[in-house]
């Protein structure tokens, strides 16, 4: 049996298991079916802080593993299909390897991106095609964009990436937008954002030279259409991988996993979450990496029988 189990290895998960190797808590990692998690999937990382010309993203994700590696963390393959947190010792089912026991579990499974599925898309990921303006909107000065997405993220992309780009065309297979009307309005009053509604994305079109737009459908008038754009970003949203915790943890309407505010700590102590799985807003290599240090010291509390957090003196005040 572990002390800790960690399912996971983003930055989050990489992070967790440095803090509790060294802790020397013996942690077993467990990698899932994309070890080194969404940075493997990019290339150049600008704002991870400490690498000032940039690193690429899967040698980023090698060096922590090969940190946690050094302090004696353990790593094994194989994607977690089921938990159960009924009792204590907690059980986390790893397909091919049976079930695995430990005292505490720290869930760092992340959240995809949702793609359109269309071809082109993925052979261009990292190549001008993105789910994130965060991430990548610095790469596109002075270039033309296409968003795709109708809801509030969309929006508030298109009007990101309006600093960098010369003009942004929102792209949405409807003529009416899921999102709210304030970011509506605020993507409409930027003159650099361009209307492109009620055509459904049909393909990422590359030439010898990269990207070279986006071919959409036309529905109103049936005909297909080639936008012309250097960058595609695709803004419909994130799914959570909580699919296997199969409804034990608290998640919010989104499926992220519910923590208690200012900690890592579920409704289940000895269970914690960190990363993207559980921040539904900042979605960030180094936020992932900093929730992945609060949920290894949180977890130590634990497993060492302190209460993690006591709230009810704040709340009080
Ligand atoms: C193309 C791209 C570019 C990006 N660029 C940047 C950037 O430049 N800067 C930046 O700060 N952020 C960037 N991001 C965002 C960043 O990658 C994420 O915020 C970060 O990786 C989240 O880390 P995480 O540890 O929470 O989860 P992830 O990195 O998503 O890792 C999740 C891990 O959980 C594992 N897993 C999932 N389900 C299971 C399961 N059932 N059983 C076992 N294991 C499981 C996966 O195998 C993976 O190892 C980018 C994201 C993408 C997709």
């Amino acid at each position: 049996m572990y002390k800790s189990i960690i399912i996971g290895t983003g930055p989050a998960g990489y992070t967790a298991a440095i803090y509790l190797a060294r802790a020397n808590m013996n942690p077993l990692i467990i990698e899932g079916m994309q070890p080194g998690g969404q940075l493997t999937t990019t290339t150049e990382i600008e704002n991870f802080p400490g690498f000032e010309q940039g690193i690429l993203g899967p040698e980023l994700m090698d060096n922590m593993r090969k940190q946690a590696e050094r302090f004696g963390a353990e790593f094994t393959s194989g994607w977690v299909e089921e938990v159960d947190f009924s009792k204590r010792p907690f059980k986390v089912k790893v397909e091919g390897k049976g079930i695995i026991e430990a005292e505490s579990v720290i869930i760092a499974t992340g959240a995809s991106a949702k793609y359109l599925g269309i071809p082109g898309e993925q052979d261009n990921v990292g190549r001008g095609v993105s789910t994130c303006a965060t991430c990548d909107g610095f790469f596109f000065r002075g270039k033309k964009i296409v968003v795709v997405g109708g809801g509030d993220s969309a929006m508030e992309e298109a009007s990101f990436l309006t600093r960098f780009a010369s003009s942004v065309t929102l792209v949405h297979r409807r003529d009416e937008l899921r999102a709210s009307k304030i970011m509506q309005d605020r993507a409409r009053e930027n003159e650099k954002v361009h209307w492109a509604l009620n055509r459904t994305p049909l393909e990422v079109v590359t030439g010898e030279a990269g990207l070279k737009g986006l071919k959409v459908h036309n529905n109103e008038t049936n005909q297909d259409e080639l936008i012309e754009v250097d960058g595609v970003f695709v803004a419909i949203g994130h799914t959570p991988n909580t699919g296997f915790l199969n409804g034990q943890i608290h998640t919010d309407e989104h499926g992220y996993i519910v923590v208690k505010p200012g900690t890592t700590e579920t409704n289940i102590p000895g269970v914690f979450a960190c990363g993207d799985v559980q921040d539904n807003r900042y979605r960030q290599a180094i936020t992932a990496a900093g929730t992945g240090c609060m949920a290894a010291m949180d977890c130590e509390k634990y497993l060492e029988g302190s209460a993690v957090h006591d709230w009810s003196e704040t709340l009080d005040q």
